[in-house]
């Protein structure tokens, strides 16, 4: 059995989000027919998709998608279910389950059930931000962990700040535990890393080889210190080095992780429309390539959908003080604006880079 799930918060109405979803399962849909699966159970728990997927209702948002969508499951499909119909509608989470498996071999179940997981990743967006917000940002901006001569007092002959000092040995330590082994995970400090300790544990290979290649953590640590960290830390000194330099790394980690799956998302629009992306991958054309991978509407989606979690879930909460009613632990503008200036050009230039190399 092969199951694709995403997840969805709260507050989607019909709007870019039901594009975004109906995106999720049109790609699914896709993965599951051209791996022949004719037998499926489609589950939502929102019902303008389920009633959109089915035709049931007609929603007027001038989109291709809707077409698409539609076009693909006028196919021969044996949609079913267990349940009664509308008992289909009010469960929690989207999940595309295909049951009664005719596909090829257990190697490609695997290989699409991977896949799935840009499904997640597509609406999952948020949890970076959150880290963000709810971690780093209860401390003050703490220089004296980024400053290199503090940080050379930390170890004898180290050379560099706290927070590169902490990444580096906490990188080590990760690494002997077999993080990254896992194609998933990219080190900030790849040279010299110890190997794993543990068992080998054999991930699914979904990506072409060319992907070991692609790691864009220098930029990425950049962009976090110089652009990103001044745009949501109140300045000051409050001494909790140590644990701002912890609360940095999980933010470096959840951005590098959301911005590497861009090696994901690539491969399954590489597999999707191959013919479109052959020619621009010989040419060597990241243009090209940049404008056939661009959907500007799940990007102001994403946006849109970053900055109504900061309101949601990032508001200072104060007993009895009503003062602070609407103020935010960080501002959703600039949590939106993080996504549009950096976070998903980065996702991009990742998918470039992987489809780039992709035909190697
Ligand atoms: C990641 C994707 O590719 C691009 C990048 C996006 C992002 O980083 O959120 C969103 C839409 C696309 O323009 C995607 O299509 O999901």
């Amino acid at each position: 059995m092969l199951s694709i799930t995403t997840r969805r918060n709260m507050f989607i109405g019909r709007s870019s989000i039901l594009i975004a979803e109906l995106w999720a399962i049109y790609y699914a849909l896709r993965i599951t027919w051209e791996k022949e699966f004719r037998c499926i159970e489609l589950e939502s728990d929102c019902m303008d998709v389920v009633q959109s997927v089915l035709g049931v209702l007609e929603i007027d948002i001038g989109h291709a998608m809707v077409d698409r969508l539609k076009n693909l499951t006028d196919q021969e499909w044996n949609l079913q279910s267990e349940r009664e119909e509308k008992q289909l509608l009010p469960i929690t989470g989207v999940v595309l389950a295909v049951i009664n498996s005719t596909s090829n071999s257990d190697q490609e179940s695997r290989r699409s059930s991977h896949l799935s997981t840009y499904f997640s990743s597509r609406t999952q967006n948020g949890s970076d931000s959150r880290v963000l917000r709810q971690q780093r940002a209860r401390f003050p901006l703490n220089s004296p962990a980024y400053d290199p001569s503090y940080g050379s007092t930390s170890s004898p002959g180290f050379c560099g700040s706290l927070v590169e000092f902490f990444v580096k040995k906490t990188e080590a330590v990760q690494a002997t535990a077999g993080r990254y082994e896992n194609p998933e995970e990219h080190p900030f400090f790849p040279d010299n890393l110890p190997p794993s300790l543990v068992p080998h544990f054999k991930y699914p290979e979904v990506l072409h080889p060319a992907a070991m290649s692609i790691n864009i953590n220098k930029v990425i640590w950049d962009m976090y210190f110089n652009k990103l960290l001044p745009l949501f830390v109140a300045p000051g000194d409050d001494g909790n080095y140590a644990s701002t330099a912890a609360r940095d790394l999980e933010c470096l980690q959840a951005l590098s992780r959301r911005i590497h799956y861009g090696k994901l998302v690539a491969e399954v629009k590489f597999r999707n429309e191959q013919k479109d992306y052959e020619p621009p991958i010989r040419a060597q054309d990241r243009d090209t390539l940049a404008s056939l991978l661009t959907f500007v509407d799940v990007e102001e989606a994403v946006k849109k959908r970053v900055a109504k979690k900061a309101m949601t879930f990032g508001q200072e909460v104060k007993l009895g003080d009503d003062g602070d009613k609407g103020k935010y632990k960080v501002d959703p503008a600039v949590v939106s604006g993080l996504y549009g200036d950096w976070v998903i050009p980065l996702t991009k230039e990742v998918e470039i880079e992987y489809l780039l190399r992709r035909l190697d």
